[in-house]
């Protein structure tokens, strides 16, 4: 067993328990499908922020709920982010808790595989980039990039023009059941907000297993990057909610509390 990196982080096996149920099952229960198990999960204040504003890296979570979710990602296959969290924040997505592949392991077992959606490859990732170190270093796998490249070959080119269905809007059943094919039999997607409101659209949002949000103690105030999927009417034209969710546990973890749950599809 090699030495665990100074940034390594302890999720304890009595901290783990109440996520089980939330998490892609690990006895091979899941059922038969093209598509991976889906978490979607992200941290948000009071006032539904993902961070301060559009470029800014904004910590919410406490020290035991960041742990959570770098646990989270070691029971995922893969991370899914936008290029606008990409850009923002210049990950590292990988998972950093004592024990898995790169912390303390040798081998990169229990790491995800970052996707980064990326429609017109703007993100100028660099040798520099924390994704790239990490991989170099033996901390992290290599990203997957979802693009439209200038001059891709004939089979990426089928692969870019059945994902994208118009304007840069990614298919998501397309893109899952491509990843799921190429081996990632569970994803969680952590934003930013046009992924989250994009994923929560009504197409869209019954891809989502299971959904795991920490909620931090803070307003972030005015000018964030709030989570508001798009507005939906009934028959007669009256307003009702976009998404709500069924079958919610609560959880108090540290200062901040972390809600569970799964998509209500109909009601
Ligand atoms: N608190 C938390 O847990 C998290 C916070 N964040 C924060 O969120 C912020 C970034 O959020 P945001 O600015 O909304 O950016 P996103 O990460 O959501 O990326 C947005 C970009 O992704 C592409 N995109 C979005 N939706 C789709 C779609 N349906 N299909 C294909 N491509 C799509 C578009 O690229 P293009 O315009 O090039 O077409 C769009 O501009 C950052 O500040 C980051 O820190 C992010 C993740 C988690
Ligand atoms: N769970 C959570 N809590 C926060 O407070 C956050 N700001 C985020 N952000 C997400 O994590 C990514 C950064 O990950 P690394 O620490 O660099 O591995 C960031 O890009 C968001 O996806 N998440």
């Amino acid at each position: 067993m090699s030495s665990a990196p100074r940034d390594a982080l302890q999720f304890p096996a009595s901290d783990r328990g109440f996520l089980e149920a939330h998490l892609p099952p690990q006895d091979g229960s899941a059922p038969q499908s093209d598509l991976p198990f889906t978490t979607l999960t992200f941290a948000t204040s009071l006032d539904s922020s993902l961070a301060l504003s559009p470029g800014a890296r904004t910590v919410l979570s406490g020290p035991q709920s960041k742990a959570m979710t770098h646990y989270l990602r070691s029971r995922h296959d893969g991370i899914i982010i936008g290029v606008g969290t990409a850009v923002a924040d210049d990950p590292g997505l990988n998972s950093r808790i004592s024990g898995v592949g790169g912390y303390g392991k040798e081998g990169l077992d229990g790491q995800p595989r970052p996707v980064v959606i990326d429609p017109t490859a703007r993100w100028e990732f660099s040798d520099d980039s924390k994704l790239f170190q990490l991989c170099r270093e033996g901390r992290g796998l290599a990203p997957w990039i979802i693009t439209a490249v200038e001059n891709p070959n004939a089979e990426k080119q089928a692969l870019l023009e059945r994902l994208h269905t118009g304007g840069h809007q990614v298919d998501w059943p397309d893109l899952l059941v491509t990843l799921k094919s190429n081996g990632l039999e569970s994803v969680m997607i952590e934003g930013g907000g046009q992924i989250i409101k994009s994923l929560l659209s009504p197409l869209s949002m019954s891809l989502l297993d299971s959904v795991i949000i920490t909620i931090a103690p803070t307003w972030l105030g005015e000018g964030g990057v709030v989570v508001s999927p798009a507005r939906r009417f009934d028959e007669s034209g009256n307003a009702i909610s976009a998404a709500r969710l069924k079958n919610v546990k609560w959880y108090p973890f540290g200062e901040d509390v972390v809600l569970c749950g799964q998509i209500k599809l109909s009601g």
